[in-house]
C-alpha cells in the first residue's frame, strides 16, 4: 500500500506520521514544493520508526511527481492555512490554484488513485478536483467530518464529565464555522441519548464550540490545528487501506442524497478498499434538513467563486 502526501507542511507531516504510527501502509511519500523540506520532514520521521516501532517507509520529494507513481492514496493538504480571524473560504484564491495543479499531477503518476482533499476551503476543494480530474466519484474524498466529529466528541465528553470513549456522535453539513451540523439529537453517551444527562442549553453550547473548533485552535496558535486533522486522515487512509468498511462523515459529491446535488457536502459514507462504497442516508428532523440545506448554500456560494 503507497500513499503520497502532497503538502509536507504541519498537516501533512502530522498525517504521515499517524499512517507510520499505525503500520499499515509499506510506503508513504512526502512532496512538497520547498527545496529539501519533504526530504526533511521524511528524514526527520523515518528517524523514529525504531522509536515508536513502525516499518512504514517515508521518503520525501521536492516537486517530483514520478516519485509518487502508482499510489493506491493520495493526500492533498498543499496550501495555505488560515490566520487568527480569518474564514477557510478566504483561502481560495491561493488554494485552488494549487489543488488544481496538485491533482491533475497526481493522476498523471497514479490514474487509480484515491484522492483525499485536506487543503481548505475543503468542501470547495473536493468539487474543485471533481470538475478538474474525471476521477469517478467513489475516488474523491473531502477530510472535514471525521475532525469535526472528533472535536464533537471532546466537547460531549467535557460537557458530560464522561470519558471519550464512552461518547458517540456526528458532525455532518460543510467543513465551515458556520456551515457544520452536529447532530446532537443522535449524540449518545454509551448508548443512552445525551439528553439524558446535560440540559438542551448546554447541548446548544456543546454545539457552537463544536463549530467554531478550527477557529479556537487558530485563535490559541496563531495557524490552523494539525495534530487531529492528522489523525482524521490517518483514519480515512486505514479504513480504505484495509477495507474497514468503517463510517465516516466526508464531503462527497451528492446526486440527490439528502434533497442535495452537484456540490461536495459532509454526509455519512461506507469507506472500503473502493474509497467511498455507500452514502449512508440518515432521517434528518425538520430543523436538521433546514440547518443542512444553509449549510449546501454556504457552500454553493463559494463554489460559485470557482473558475471552471
Ligand atoms: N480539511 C480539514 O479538516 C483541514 C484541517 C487542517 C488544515 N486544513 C488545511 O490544510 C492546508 C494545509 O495546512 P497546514 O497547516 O499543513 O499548512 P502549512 O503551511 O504548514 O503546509 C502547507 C504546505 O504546502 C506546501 N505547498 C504549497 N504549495 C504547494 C504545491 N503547489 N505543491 C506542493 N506543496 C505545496 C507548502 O510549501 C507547505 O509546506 C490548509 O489549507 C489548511 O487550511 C484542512
Ligand atoms: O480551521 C482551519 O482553518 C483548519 C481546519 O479546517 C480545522 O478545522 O482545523
Amino acid at each position: 500500500m503507497k500513499v503520497t502526501v502532497v503538502g509536507a507542511g504541519a498537516v501533512g507531516a502530522s498525517c504521515a506520521e499517524y499512517i507510520a504510527i499505525k503500520n499499515f501502509a509499506s510506503e508513504v511519500v512526502l512532496l512538497d514544493i520547498k527545496e529539501g523540506y519533504a526530504e526533511g520532514k521524511a528524514m526527520d520521521l523515518m528517524q523514529t520508526a525504531s522509536l515508536n516501532g513502525f516499518d512504514t517507509k517515508i521518503t520525501g520529494s521536492t516537486s517530483d511527481y514520478s516519485k509518487t507513481a502508482n499510489s493506491d492514496i493520495c493526500v492533498i493538504t498543499s496550501g495555505i492555512p488560515r490566520k487568527p480571524g480569518m474564514t477557510r473560504e478566504e483561502l481560495i484564491g491561493i488554494n485552488a490554484g494549487i489543488v488544481k495543479a496538485v491533482s491533475a499531477d497526481l493522476i498523471k503518476h497514479s490514474p487509480e488513485t484515491i484522492i483525499i482533499v485536506v487543503s481548505n476551503p475543503m468542501d470547495t476543494m473536493t468539487y474543485l478536483v471533481h470538475k478538474t480530474t474525471g476521477l469517478p466519484k467513489e475516488r474523491i474524498i473531502g477530510m472535514g467530518g471525521a475532525l469535526d466529529s472528533a472535536r464533537f466528541k471532546y466537547r460531549l465528553a467535557e460537557a458530560l464529565e464522561a470519558p471519550i470513549s464512552d461518547v458517540d456522535g456526528m458532525v455532518i453539513g460543510g467543513h465551515s464555522d458556520k456551515g457544520m451540523v452536529p447532530l446532537t439529537r443522535l449524540a449518545t453517551r454509551n448508548s443512552v441519548p445525551v439528553t439524558a444527562f446535560i440540559s438542551q442549553e448546554r447541548l446548544d453550547q456543546v454545539k457552537e464550540d463544536t463549530k467554531v473548533g478550527g477557529a479556537t485552535l487558530t485563535g490559541l496558535l496563531g495557524t490552523s490545528a494539525w495534530y487531529a486533522p492528522g489523525a482524521a486522515v490517518s483514519g480515512l487512509v486505514q479504513a480504505i487501506a484495509c477495507d474497514q468498511k468503517k463510517i465516516y462523515p466526508c464531503s462527497v459529491l451528492l446526486n440527490g442524497e439528502y434533497g442535495l446535488s452537484d456540490l461536495c457536502i459532509g454526509v455519512p459514507v461506507v469507506l472500503g478498499r473502493n474509497g467511498i462504497e455507500k452514502i449512508v442516508e440518515i432521517e434528518l428532523n425538520d430543523a436538521e434538513k433546514a440547518h443542512m440545506q444553509e449549510s449546501a448554500d454556504g457552500v454553493n456560494a463559494t463554489n460559485g467563486l470557482l473558475e471552471l
